[in-house]
């Protein structure tokens, strides 16, 4: 009979020690955390956009990030997914992937997808076909339309298009959806990569209310399966969904915790000069 450790591949001990095996994009989540930041910095002509910043996120937690303009939002993203590489500092998936020594499209292939805030789904495709372009990772539009859907791809695509909500929009052209509709299929876009980790910048931008409460519903439906984070500017939305709430500024963690616990932490207060996150209206 196999030994199901005896099939993965990978080790993470030296001679002499208990050996722990993963397969290559298996994270080892044994001790909790699937994404370890460590005084990560990263400047810019000088200027530290990242300055020691420190961050651990859950597996399967949901958390809230947010922070004034240039708090070094997007460059944390940046570094996560492999866009830029820092100057100096660890950046860990699970406790043994080093998200450091591998490119941009490998660390997008099942470990962590980025979400850009305008959503770009292929507008002359219809909903599903734009999922299965991202599920098959086929090459072209022409590539799906010309090639037969497996019954695997049709159950796959069958159970995004119900988690994001549009089973009923599958043979719409993509281009005549919604605004809040097209960062939906975006998401489902991203789910079909099946990442451990999904980074989400600003999704409510632009949405309406109803498309706000609908999208607050799918992202802590997919916590728990998978790694949430939402950067987000919008704090009627972040009151929604908050569990874990990161502040950052100048590039490192100014405060983490409940929403209400950062909302009074005087620290926060002053880089907000009163405004959000302390002063917008209870949801
Ligand atoms: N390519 C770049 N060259 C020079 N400076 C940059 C570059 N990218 C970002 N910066 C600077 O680094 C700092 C952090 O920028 P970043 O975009 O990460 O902040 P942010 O928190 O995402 O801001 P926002 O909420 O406005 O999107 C800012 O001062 C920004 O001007």
């Amino acid at each position: 009979m196999s030994d199901p450790i005896s099939d993965l591949v990978g080790t993470n001990a030296g001679a002499g020690e208990r050996v722990a095996h993963y397969a290559p994009n298996e994270p080892d989540v044994s001790h909790g955390p699937i994404l370890y930041l460590e005084d990560v910095t990263l400047s810019f002509d000088g200027f530290k956009a990242l300055n020691g910043l420190n961050l651990t996120l859950d597996d399967g937690e949901l958390r809230c990030i947010i922070g004034p303009n240039g708090a070094g939002k997007s460059t944390m993203m940046d570094v996560i997914t492999g866009r830029r590489k820092p100057d100096k500092g660890q950046v860990f998936f699970g406790q043994n992937i080093n998200l450091l020594e591998l490119p941009e499209h490998e660390i997008a292939r099942g470990l962590v997808g980025r979400k850009f805030q305008r959503p770009t789904v292929f507008e002359q495709l219809d909903v599903a076909d734009n999922l299965e372009l991202t599920l098959a990772g086929k090459r072209s539009p022409w590539a799906v339309l010309r090639a037969k859907r497996t019954a695997a791809e049709r159950e796959q695509i069958d159970e995004i298009l119900d988690t994001i909500g549009l089973l009923t929009h599958r043979h719409k052209l993509a281009g005549t959806l919604s605004h809040g509709q097209k960062q939906w299929l975006e998401i489902g876009m991203l789910l079909a990569q099946n990442p451990r980790i999904l980074l989400v910048d600003e999704p409510v931008a632009g949405m309406t209310g109803e498309e706000m409460a609908r999208t607050a519903e799918l992202l802590v439906s997919l916590a728990g399966k998978r790694t949430v984070v939402v950067v987000e500017h919008d704090m009627a939305f972040v009151r929604k969904i908050a569990r874990t709430v990161t502040v950052l500024h100048q590039g490192s963690v100014l405060a983490e915790g409940s929403l209400s616990a950062v909302q009074n932490n005087p620290r926060v207060i002053e880089v907000y000069l009163g405004e959000t996150p302390c002063s917008t209206s209870p949801a």
